[in-house]
């Protein structure tokens, strides 16, 4: 991956230095550090090491997209961990927050004690130790402050514009854009339980010993935001780069599913743009009567779908297919079966989006899903559920404009009604043969490829890393 100039340039100090990664325990945050992980790697002699828990890491081997050669480099470590059976996701609660990502916390800080022997191991063959941790693990990694030779950077897995939201709303700030007020922010009322709000507090005190910031997000889309972050960094000595995004951003031609899901040879046959993805990531369980609606929603509106109708993953109980019986209208399936694919599984999400027939995506604006949808090019219907999802919203129909608001946070209590459904895939879909929106999104998608190239702003800015961490 790295041009061969800067390889030469850099042999002799990258053999001086190891990373360790520490991805948090949940499945939105695992591949983004693996990818991370394998650019890394693909340096001549950085050595990476990858730090979960055996469930954790057979979850991110199977489900990552793999296309970088350097991921047999990377050594996995899989620290024990008790078994925290966290309750089922509750379809029905009004606050949409999954329960198993408290007991992500949990299971995490028992890797403190295994990961600070690791650290300490390294220190002693290596010249430097460099950590890179989620954000969210940050008491897992706070010991590097102990040996001499260690230095932390945090990974952020989310949007720089959701973030400089969560900075300023802590420092009581208005929402400034140069000298614009952003209106209508959605409330972060809703967004978190009170117990996750207190262990994010935990977890962001223990950033303040780190060297700098490795961000899950990319110039082209997110400019101005990266230059006011910079702004608030306090400590001087603490750099920032923006290295995302992770997912492949190319067809991957010989990915693991490439072509062997049914759902990709029904899409073969379909026209340029004329199928609406529907997926909701891995947070998501909708009540029986939600998900009729949908259901009732995308039969009327005629238009054809894949529609991942799973439930929410489980804690570190790592299950491949959703257990729970999720009841449909009757005769729907029977009724769609020309329209529509319904995929209970994990589905290939990255290569849906990449197929030309995919021409709109209903999501709950995930960051992976947004970064993911942008590369390839396709509009959102935008319904978000929780965390940093009503923001990613207005980032995507507001500020990128590439997208349409099916459910405004405001009213994020109330059922979605099936007509609501149906007006906004009708609204998204309705644009096949090219809009404004969907021309924005091409555009993006565009300047997305040309970052990732060689010469481009995201592998400057990796090189740029690289360079400081082997300095
Ligand atoms: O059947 C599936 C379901 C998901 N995915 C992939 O799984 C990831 C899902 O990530 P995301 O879209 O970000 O959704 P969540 O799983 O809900 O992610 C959590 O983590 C994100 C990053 O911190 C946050 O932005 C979200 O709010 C939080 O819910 C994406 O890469 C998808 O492509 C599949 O490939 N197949």
């Amino acid at each position: 991956m790295a041009s061969n100039l800067h390889i030469c340039k850099n042999n002799q100090k990258s053999q001086k230095i190891v990373v360790v990664i520490v991805p948090f325990l949940a499945q939105g945050h695992l591949n983004q550090l693996l990818q991370l992980s394998c650019l890394i790697a693909s340096y001549n002699n950085i050595k990476v090491h990858y730090v979960s828990t055996k469930t954790h890491n057979l979850q991110a081997k199977l489900r990552v997209i793999n296309s970088f050669d350097s991921f047999s480099k990377i050594h996995f470590h899989e620290f024990p961990t008790p078994s925290f059976i966290s309750p089922n996701p509750n379809p029905n609660s009004r606050i949409k927050f999954p329960s198993h990502l408290q007991s992500s916390f949990e299971s995490s800080s028992y890797l403190r004690n295994p990961v600070k022997r690791l650290i300490q191991t390294l220190s002693s063959k290596y010249q430097r130790v460099v950590i890179i941790n989620d954000s969210l693990m940050g008491s897992v990694v706070q010991d590097f402050v102990s040996v001499p030779n260690a230095e932390a950077y945090t990974f952020h897995s989310v949007s720089a514009f959701t973030l400089l939201l969560f900075i300023w709303e802590r420092k009581k700030r208005p929402f400034l854009i140069d000298s614009e007020m952003l209106i209508d922010l959605p409330s972060l009322e809703g967004c978190f339980s009170p117990e996750f709000e207190k262990l994010m507090k935990r977890e962001y005190e223990c950033m303040k010993f780190n060297s700098g910031k490795i961000y899950n997000t990319c110039r082209v889309m997110e400019s101005p935001f990266l230059d006011l972050l910079l702004k608030e960094v306090t400590n001087n000595n603490e750099k920032q780069w923006a290295l995302g995004p992770f997912n492949p951003v190319t067809f991957p031609k010989n990915g693991p599913n490439t072509k062997s899901h049914t759902c990709l040879l029904w899409l073969d046959k379909q026209e340029p743009n004329s199928v609406i993805l529907v997926s909701f990531g891995t947070t998501t369980s909708f009540s029986d009567e939600q998900i009729k609606e949908i259901a009732i929603g995308l039969e009327q509106s005629e238009q054809k779908f894949i529609w991942v109708l799973r439930d929410a993953d489980k804690g570190n109980v790592f299950t491949k297919d959703s257990s729970r019986k999720i009841e449909l209208p009757k005769g729907f399936e029977e009724r769609v079966k020309e329209k529509g694919i319904l995929v209970r599984d994990w589905a290939p999400q990255l290569e849906i989006l990449s197929h030309c027939s995919t021409g709109g995506f209903l999501s709950h604006c995930g960051w992976n899903s947004c970064m993911e949808s942008v590369s390839m090019g396709v509009p959102i219907a935008a319904w978000p559920m929780h965390s940093d999802q009503p923001r990613n919203a207005v980032l995507i129909t507001k500020i990128l404009k590439i997208g349409i608001v099916v459910r405004e946070w405001a009213n994020r209590n109330e059922l979605v009604k099936s007509n609501v459904v149906k007006k906004c895939v009708e609204k998204l879909m309705a644009s096949k043969g090219g809009d404004e929106m969907r021309n924005k999104a091409k555009y993006l998608s565009v300047e997305i490829r040309k970052s990732v190239a060689e010469g481009g702003i995201k592998r400057i800015e990796l090189d740029s890393f690289i360079s400081h961490i082997t300095r």
